[in-house]
């Protein structure tokens, strides 16, 4: 279902309000920068390099809660991009939801006109998806739609020392095309971006809990008997690996603060993808997760087999121990083998030939993990939503066999995973991309949170130490809260 609609009347007020009228707050906030096009507008997006900025700091000045607002951030990349309000955006509540969303997508950068320093890595308007865990959820009150995409209105990007201001701007009429961008360009230029270079710091106060239910032994005791049910299952070879999923619920004296969070995620979690989406409902879903789906450049694949999982020691010799354990222990690296015999399985399936590195240690902040990275050369022809739409979920995140897997997700859950462990990223004009899991991740709306975190069971799986596991990944997220 496709909820854009056009507007000319509105299009053109918003045109003279931006060239007419220059307050800078009123440039951003305006409302009628939250309406979207159809397929018969053509978009000006109109890129120009801008001095040295936070895209964090932008968003958490000038995005506003009532539109999509999208946060992705690569600390080790030098990467980060915001981006905020709407040019054109589709939700899909049905399956073939990546196949929808590839032709949207493709519709979408076909209305494109490019203006501006177009030329330079890390310039692109990019469109931004987000999906859930299951196609459709038998959940009544489900707080995401199965996929939402959008081309926003306001992009902010910084790939190593380039920054980028990109406006996606619907066009009625072309002929003024010339002074549009003349007068884009004076306005950007009019902006003290120096503002805007850093995060503004705040006392990063604790929040306080109520932290009642967030280990309770109902909660650890129901979470162990799922891990038991499912050893039961794979002992009758009904399956042979499972994810179970645990969320825990929390409330805040104050509201959560998503971009101090994001800030928090990204100093302790620098090797990670830190992310954040929000809805036009005031929630956004963010976390830093370890593990790409998807990335592509240049038609090179690069996906992540990771599953397997240890703490890190406290002593450089615990860790080393932690590490061997973790390399060498039959119960991870079959957990582990089951996630990349499937995606190179899936990858061949569509004709690629997949190659893998070695097994490594992915070592983070908190937790290290088994991961293969794995790559392959694409073909024309394949669109990145295919690869997407071939990989989710892996085993990494939901198990083997798949359908059975999902059924018993359902049951053992007792909660809708939402867009949880499921794919969030963005795709280019270049059908150059990155979609990352959606793991090590939060829903946050006002003071409250429910954080999530999964652990995946294979036999000789204990239920005690899986819950140990799963208690490491959340901790860590709610340290990073605020
Ligand atoms: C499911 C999660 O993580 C996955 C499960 C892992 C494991 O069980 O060892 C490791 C990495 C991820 O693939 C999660 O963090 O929620």
């Amino acid at each position: 279902m496709t909820q854009s609609k056009i507007s000319m009347p509105v299009i053109s007020q918003e045109n003279e309000f931006i060239l007419d009228r220059l307050e800078l707050d009123n440039f951003w906030h305006h409302r009628s920068f939250s309406f979207s096009v159809d397929e018969s507008t053509k978009i000006l997006s109109f890129v120009q390099k801008i001095p040295v900025v936070d895209p964090l700091a932008v968003l958490q000045q000038f995005a506003p809660t009532n539109t999509l607002r999208f946060y992705w951030e690569n600390p080790s990349k030098q990467e980060a991009i915001a981006a905020w309000g709407i040019t054109r955006n589709l939700t899909i509540e049905s399956n073939a939801r990546f196949a929808k969303t590839q032709s949207f997508i493709k519709s979408c950068f076909k209305q494109i006109i490019s203006e501006g320093d177009t030329n330079i890595n890390g310039s692109e308007a990019r469109i931004f998806c987000s999906f859930s865990f299951f196609s459709q959820s038998e959940l009544a009150n489900k707080s995401h739609p199965a996929a939402t995409i959008f081309l926003p209105r306001f992009q902010i990007a910084k790939k190593n020392k380039n920054h980028f201001f990109i406006v996606n701007f619907p066009l009625v009429n072309q002929q003024n095309l010339k002074q549009i961008k003349t007068q884009f360009s004076q306005k950007i230029q009019s902006i003290d971006w120096s503002r805007y270079e850093q995060l503004s710091t705040r006392e990063r106060e604790e929040v306080s809990w109520e932290e009642r239910n967030l280990f309770s032994a109902q909660n650890s005791q129901y979470f162990k008997s799922t891990v038991r049910s499912a050893l039961d299952s794979i002992a009758i070879d009904e399956l042979s690996k499972i994810v179970i999923a645990h969320a825990v619920d929390i409330k805040s004296e104050k509201h959560f603060n998503v971009t101090d969070s994001l800030s928090n995620l990204r100093e302790r979690h620098p090797d990670c993808y830190i992310f954040a989406i929000g809805n036009d409902r005031g929630q956004d879903f963010i976390g830093a997760s370890p593990e790409r789906l998807v990335s592509i450049q240049n038609k090179q694949l690069v996906t992540d087999a990771l599953a397997g999982s240890a703490p890190r020691g406290k002593s450089t010799s615990e860790d080393v121990q932690w590490a061997n354990i973790l390399l060498k222990n039959r119960k991870e690296k079959r957990e582990h083998q089951a996630v990349s015999d499937f995606i190179l399985e899936r990858l061949q399936d569509m004709g690629l030939k997949p190659h893998q590195l070695p097994l490594q240690l992915l070592q983070l902040s908190n937790i290290q993990h088994l991961w293969t990275p794995i790559y392959a050369h694409l073909p024309k022809g394949i669109d990145p939503l295919d690869i997407v739409a071939q990989l989710h979920p892996t085993p990494a995140v939901a198990g083997v066999p798949n359908k059975i897997v999902f059924d018993k997700i359902r049951h053992y859950e007792k909660f809708d995973r939402a867009l949880y462990a499921a794919p969030l990223g963005w795709i280019d004009r270049r059908e150059n991309c990155e979609f990352v899991v959606g793991i090590r991740s939060a829903l946050i709306e006002k003071n409250r949170a429910r954080l999530y975190a999964g652990a995946g069971i294979v036999s000789g799986s204990n239920p005690d130490k899986e819950f140990v596991e799963i208690q490491l990944k959340l901790q860590s997220l709610l340290k990073a809260l605020v």
